[in-house]
This record gives C-alpha cells, structure tokens and sequence, in this order.
C-alpha cells in the first residue's frame, strides 16, 4: 500500500478486516516495523479519535510520533500555483509538503471540505497537491470527500457484530444537526458498504442526496421508517446538502431516531462515528442502549489505523 484516500487503496478488504481484527490479540506485534521512523500526523481540523488512535497505532508499530495543528500552530498556506503571495497566505503547500516530507517516513492528513467551494471540495484540491508535493505516502485522516480510517473501523464493527445465518441490511440514516457539516462520513460509508456484500439501503429527506459517485447503486429511500423495517444496523450521520452544497435545506419531519422507530428494525445495532449532537442526531436512549456499538467503532480505529500503516511500512522497507 502506497497511499490511503479511499476503499480503492485497500486491494481485499475482506481479509484486511480480518488482519485488522487478529491485531487485536498482540497489538504490539509488528513493533519492529516503525523502528527508526516518524509519521507526521497534520491537522487542518479538529479530531479526538483520529488524532489519538492513529497515533496509538503507530505507537504499535514502533513509529515515533509528530502532531501539528496546522491550522492553530503552522503557517497560513497558499494552495494557488503561482500565486503572488503578498497578502494573508504566508507558506505555499508545496513548501509545507516537501519540508514534512523531510521530518516524516508516513504523513496523515486532516482537511475537511470547506462546503463553499462545490469544485474544490469534489476535487479534493487541498488533499491532492499535499499529496502532490509530499514525498512520503499519505494517509487520509478524513479529506473533503471521505474518511477511510472511520469506514474501516466501521466495517471492523460490522464484521464483529454480523447477524447469524442471514446478509445483514445496513442502513446509513440522515440525521438533523445545528449546522452545516461535510458529507465525507456518508459518502465514505457508502463507498464502503458498496464495497461489500451486504443489502445496504440509504435514507435521508429529497435534498440531502449524497454524490452518486460513493452511493452507486445503493437503494435510496425517502421514508425512513421504511428503510429501518428489518434492519440489522443503523448508521447515523448528518451532512449537509450536496445538491445545494453546504446548505441546510429546512425538513419538516422528525428524523431524530428513537426506540419507537427502531422498533420496526430486527433489533438493529446503532452507529455513529462520533462526535455526536446527543438528542439533535440521536436520542440518548438509543445511543447509550445496550445495541449502540459507538464504542466499539471508536476503539477499533486504532486498528484500522495500525493494519493500514503496517500495509505501507511493509510496502516502503
Ligand atoms: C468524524 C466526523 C467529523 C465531522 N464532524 C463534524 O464536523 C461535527 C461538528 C459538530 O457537530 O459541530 C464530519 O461530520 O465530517
Ligand atoms: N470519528 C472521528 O473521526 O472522530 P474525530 O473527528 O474526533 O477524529
């Protein structure tokens, strides 16, 4: 592996999942692999389980690691080509990337979608020149579109968890919130889940249609109650919309998921990614019930983030 953007960098994801779940029984056991070497760990945005399990992970593996809030603590970057830098830009992108490139064997990087600019977001304009100019592989630690790490956990859970003797139905649920937020968690889910053999079904209000580039073929539904009829997992996660890019576009029903309305589902286990807006996104009796495995997603970031690092240790030495 010799970069992590998306479900397309992972050559089988089934047994990836596998290899990430065997990690669990000897975490420590590729230490060896990151002896001498540095990951770069650069955030454009906030994070509490990306920033400490990755770096747990490589902690695993033997890395040695370098946390920068770029947004707080770096320079101002310029991601124009050519630009005269006279103004509030103060390091070109490319200079960021070459110098971490020097610090660093492995960088991950944090740089959500703005949600102004429809085209730089969809293009991945910041994530594709770092990865442009870096000399070192990249790991995505969620882009403008996508979030890998937190679709691989989220398929860790799935598997762990797998209903007997039947194809599970996962359902990934539009969820309300306060503010406009990226769509990079939904998309990367359904990507994911495209990814694998599962009845999968997608269910938010007209509007909120994520890009059909990540939700392919998926079953779109309108109603949710219908959607979550024998439903085996229930993923949960607002985004803004797509159609009218970062926009909220006013939903007159209730789509708070509750018990009552899990109640048609065949005792669906909840997810969310977190952070979460408790009793915005989802009521405190549904992720604190004994069918919420939020915690589990959460611990198993840190082996979606170490069998993805040991791939691309194992690939550079
Ligand atoms: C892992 C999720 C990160 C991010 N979450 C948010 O931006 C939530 C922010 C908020 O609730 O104010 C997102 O949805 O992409
Ligand atoms: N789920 C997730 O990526 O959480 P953070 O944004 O806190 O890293």
């Amino acid at each position: 592996m010799k970069r992590f953007f998306s479900v397309n960098d992972i050559t089988d994801l089934h047994t990836t999942i596998k290899e990430a779940i065997a990690l669990k029984k000897a975490p420590q056991q590729n230490s060896h692999l990151g002896k001498g070497k540095t990951i770069g760990l650069v955030f454009l945005n906030s994070s509490l389980r990306t920033r400490l399990s990755t770096q747990k992970a490589a902690h695993n593996l033997g890395l040695y690691t370098i946390l920068l809030n770029a947004a707080q603590e770096a320079w101002t970057w310029e991601y124009e080509d050519g630009a005269i830098m006279n103004g509030n830009t103060v390091e070109h992108v490319k200079d960021a990337a070459n110098v971490l490139s020097q610090y660093c064997d492995v960088i991950g990087i944090r740089c959500f979608a703005g949600l102004t600019n429809k085209e730089d977001d969809v293009s991945e304009k910041i994530y594709q020149l770092f990865e442009k100019h870096a000399k070192v592989p990249v790991v995505s630690l969620e882009s403008a579109t996508l979030h890998p790490l937190q679709s691989l956990a989220d398929c860790i859970t799935i598997e762990e968890n797998l209903p007997k003797n039947k194809k599970p139905k996962v359902v990934l649920t539009w969820a309300p919130h306060i503010k406009p937020i990226p769509q990079a968690v939904g998309n990367s889910f359904a990507q994911w889940m495209n990814a694998s053999d599962y009845e999968f079904v997608i269910t938010h209000p007209e509007g909120y249609e994520l890009d059909t580039k990540f939700t392919q073929d998926a079953t779109i539904e309108y109603n949710q109650q219908k959607a979550i009829e024998n439903a085996d997992f229930v993923y949960v996660k607002n985004w803004s919309s797509f159609k009218e890019y970062g926009k909220m576009i006013p939903v007159e029903e209730d789509w708070l998921l509750t018990n009552e309305k899990l109640k048609a589902s065949n005792n669906a286990k909840i997810m969310h990614c977190l952070p979460v807006r408790r009793n915005v996104e989802i009521s405190d009796e549904v992720i604190d019930s004994e069918n919420s495995l939020v915690y589990q997603q959460a611990y198993n970031r840190t082996f979606a983030a170490q069998i993805v690092l040991q791939k691309i240790l194992e690939n550079n030495e």
